[in-house]
């Protein structure tokens, strides 16, 4: 079998390369830009969504008031504000800070709260809601319904909160709660989400019993956002303990209010990272962090496996291409998020990748490994889902539609295509708003800002070189 490479994509083997399109539509079909040099830019992301709503649940749920710096401005980080502000937490976000004011006389019933999407609002809420004097309703995008939710409602009902419809797996439900809660042993099965994990040791101090968390599954995702949970809940004094691998116990009392500042999101800046991985040229995102539980640092291994070089510059991430991109074996079972944009550098690479450990993703926004296989496949790829992964046989690819299921990683996944393959349009690019409303419009720019870059001397001539 021949496997193209990344100079057939690039090479004789493509149609002559057009003039960029420069479309910064934000909703709607999005006829995604070409790269016609190696791109070459400085990128800034906003706010990393995790870190955002776990702040804001964090301050809803501390012992008085206290302002988040940096916050990220999306639609999972509103409906957040949103839900918080129904459940009776003060949300000031007029202004670049936002202050978070707990209710003075506990959480409030009665109200209905929209997760849209966001996994983290579906995930994180309901426990709060346990603690309210009374019933609240949750409901979702009709995506939304498809994410598996019953483990966590389990366990909620296990600690003494009403589910109703009592044997549901999915959104919509309501829960019945009161502020009294003993708390105490709980057991779940996190492996089809980290996110109910962090969902219960986030509220776990402020049942009067704490919590005493074990994950009861065969596997368990997404490790580095549940240290960032106990990392979090650690620097408001909580006391939290972990045994062994999947115990962790959390003490009953006060979660200090604090100050915070959110780091960038790094797996939303790993999708224009990947823009220099697949083009063969250098992005650079700015104040990367020395050290975080974020999991898209792990993006740094990724690209590297790649072939590609990364190194820190002035507290930049710096990520530079190779002409041929290596195929990889990757457990991504850390780093989830990142699958779809791997899986679009993969099947550009030079020899066939196994992308593993990541079964879970198929209760994300979509299922991603059916939605990546189509869409590759679509495009002329050879792509085949298996029970926890993606196989990848790389082929040279033609332009055509890129459908992104509602799914903002999807979105970025087709744009880094669009890159290097002419003609491919995203049906619509109006789900990247779940964490990231500017990603047309930076996309665009990192490409305007190459072509800058280019026009004073810097770049070759040839195009996207292997
Ligand atoms: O806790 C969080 O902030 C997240 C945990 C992960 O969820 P899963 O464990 O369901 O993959 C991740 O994929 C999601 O984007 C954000
Ligand atoms: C899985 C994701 O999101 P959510 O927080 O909705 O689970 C994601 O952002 O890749």
């Amino acid at each position: 079998m021949s496997t193209p490479s990344h100079s057939d994509l690039s090479g004789a083997d493509r149609p002559a390369r057009s003039a960029p399109p420069r479309r910064a539509a934000d909703t709607g079909p999005w006829p995604a830009p070409i790269a016609a040099e190696p791109v070459h830019a400085t990128v800034r992301v906003p706010g990393s969504k995790s870190e955002t709503n776990r702040a804001l649940v964090l301050a809803a749920l501390a012992d008085g008031p206290s302002t988040i710096t940096g916050g990220l401005d999306a639609r999972d980080t509103r409906l957040m504000r949103d839900g918080l502000r129904t459940l009776g937490v003060g949300i000031d976000d007029s202004g670049p800070s936002w202050r978070i004011t707990p209710p003075a006389d506990g959480f409030s019933a009665g109200g209905d709260i929209d997760c849209g999407l966001a996994g983290t609002v579906m995930r994180f809420l309901p426990p709060i809601a346990a603690l309210a004097p009374g019933t609240v309703g949750f409901r979702g995008d009709a995506e939304a319904t498809k994410r598996p939710m019953g483990p966590l409602l389990d366990a909620l009902s296990d600690i003494g909160a009403e589910i109703d419809p009592a044997d549901t797996q999915h959104l919509p439900f309501t829960v019945t709660g009161r502020p009294d809660l003993p708390g105490g042993p709980v057991l779940v099965d996190s492996s089809s989400s980290s996110q109910y994990l962090s969902a219960l040791l986030l509220v776990g101090a402020r049942f009067a019993r704490g919590l005493d968390v074990r994950h009861i599954g065969p596997t368990l995702p997404s490790r580095p956002h549940i240290e960032m949970t106990v990392q979090m809940l650690r620097e408001r004094g909580v006391r939290i303990e972990q045994q062994g691998t999947d115990r962790w116990i959390v003490q009953p009392g006060p979660i200090a209010a604090r100050d915070t500042t959110i780091e960038p999101d790094l797996t939303n800046a790993a999708a224009f990272l990947a823009a220099a991985v697949i083009t063969a040229g250098e992005v650079r995102v700015l104040d990367w962090p020395e050290r975080t539980n974020q999991p898209g640092d792990l993006a740094r291994e990724v690209f590297e496996a790649f072939g590609a070089s990364v190194e820190r510059r002035d507290g930049a991430l710096v990520v530079r291409g190779q002409d041929r991109l290596r195929g990889v074996d990757l457990d991504l079972s850390a780093a989830s998020e990142l699958t779809p944009v791997v899986a679009a550098l993969a099947s550009v690479a030079r020899d066939t990748s196994h992308l593993r450990g990541v079964a879970h993703i198929r209760g994300h926004e979509t299922d991603r490994l059916a939605a990546l296989e189509t869409e590759l496949n679509r495009l002329g790829s050879h792509t085949r889902q298996t029970h926890d992964g993606l196989v990848i046989h790389p082929r040279v690819l033609h332009g055509g539609e890129w459908r992104t299921y509602a799914d903002h990683r999807m979105a970025h996944a087709g744009a880094l295509l669009g890159l290097l393959v002419d003609d491919i349009t995203l049906d619509d690019v109006g789900c990247t708003a779940k964490t990231l409303p500017e990603f047309p419009m930076l996309w665009t720019k990192m490409l305007d800002d190459s072509d800058e870059w280019s026009e004073r001397g810097n770049g070759s001539t040839g195009g996207v070189q292997a």
